[in-house]
């Protein structure tokens, strides 16, 4: 292998870029850019970024649906960035909690000539850096002679979307016991992507046969009802229901998932609840700040259970969409056991709107 890194390090540097305000650069096909987050860009390195060409801010056709700006590129949308752009004006358009207090934003002028490519791996690396999708693109075709001078990342932009396209592969780390009140015979299992995301974690509840279905609960982290017991969603009593049931059986696997917020993140998360503190449902906060319903990679729920000597499972959910990801991956789901625990008035809607637009069975 040779010493430099490759292009899986090369994308987790790239994300770790822009989480601190660093520029990128892409090379895709035949365009080249730099880009940066709109949520870390900070007003010296807009100056500079500004100085090397005309720039363009990124967002997704969720957000362009919102801010009622064409998104002629289908699932991203490019606006001019008007000479006077502030940093805060940036971060006003591309976070929607900022909509009631920083409404007049427009007119914009979106751009509709030329590719998307660079928009579209701007909005891409940021969610994956789990920032607001959207992102300041400046085209020029000297950008990866500028990273090389500059010391920035610099991105093929094919290979890093192969890369964001594959399953991620998962190593197991370490694994001991972990007696707890629901299960005296638990095991914790780390497991760690290649792609430098976060850990995840199996709980192994007694010794579960390996050639039998097993009863199992794809866990997505919530630190809001998980630890604190949140009262706006079901999570913390789906969780502790669901050890108790595998400590009452003898056996059983629970995968805590580090997909917080539906896989948005737990600052994204957040901002979703300011949006809904302002009247919008589960849903449209997601859409609100550019992302779909649901942006959780379920094949990594599959590739541990297979990684784990799984092959069939009796699933707790009442999410049908969790069974048939299971299913398009190779794992026989032989049982949908119901796992109805935690409602409440301050979570009735909040279940309802599951319900009703994203197919959860009450
Ligand atoms: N974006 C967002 N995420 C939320 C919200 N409420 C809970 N979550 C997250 O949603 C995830 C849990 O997903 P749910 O939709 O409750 O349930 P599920 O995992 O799809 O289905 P079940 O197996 O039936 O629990 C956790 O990661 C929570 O952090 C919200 O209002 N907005
Ligand atoms: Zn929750």
């Amino acid at each position: 292998m040779p010493l430099g890194p490759d292009i899986v390090e090369l994308l987790n540097r790239a994300r770790a870029d822009l989480r601190m305000g660093v520029p990128v650069a892409i090379r895709a096909g035949d365009d080249s850019g730099l880009i940066v987050a709109a949520e870390t860009l900070s007003p010296e390195r807009l100056v500079a970024l500004t100085s090397m060409g005309s720039a363009q801010l990124a967002i997704t056709d969720r957000r362009a649906a919102t801010l009622k700006v064409a998104a002629y590129d289908g699932d991203v949308a490019r606006l001019v960035l008007p000479d006077d752009a502030t940093a805060s004006w940036i971060e006003a358009v591309a976070d929607p909690a900022r909509d009631l207090s920083a409404p007049m934003k427009g007119p914009f002028r979106p751009i509709r000539d030329g590719s998307a490519a660079l928009a579209r791996a701007g909005v891409r690396l940021a969610k994956s850096a789990r920032l607001l999708p959207a992102a300041v693109v400046v085209p020029m075709t000297v950008a990866p002679a500028v990273a090389q001078a500059s010391g920035l990342t610099c991105l093929d932009w094919q290979r890093a979307a192969e890369e964001l396209d594959r399953a991620t592969v998962l190593h197991p780390v370490i694994h001991a016991r972990l007696p707890m009140r629901a299960a005296e015979a638990g095991r914790l299992h780390v497991f760690r992507p290649e792609d430098g995301g976060e850990e995840h974690y199996a709980i192994e509840i007694g010794a579960p046969r390996r050639d039998q279905p097993v009863l199992a609960r794809l866990h997505s982290a919530c630190f809001t009802g998980d630890v604190l017991g949140s009262l706006k969603c079901d999570c913390g009593p789906q969780l502790h229901a669901a050890l108790d049931q595998m400590g009452r059986e003898g056996s059983g696997i629970l995968l805590y998932l580090n997909q917080e917020g539906r896989g948005i993140g737990l600052t994204n998360k957040m901002r979703a609840y300011s949006l809904q503190d302002q009247g919008f449902d589960t849903v449209e906060a997601n859409h609100r700040l550019g992302f779909e319903d649901d942006e959780r990679d379920f094949r990594i729920g599959a590739a541990l259970l297979r990684r784990m000597g799984f092959s069939s499972v009796r699933l707790l959910t009442n999410n049908p969409a969790k069974i048939r990801m299971l299913e398009s991956q190779g794992i026989g789901v032989v049982e949908r056991v119901p796992l109805k625990v935690g409602r409440s008035a301050h979570n009735a809607q909040y279940l309802a709107t599951k319900a009703a637009k994203s197919g959860h069975l009450l």
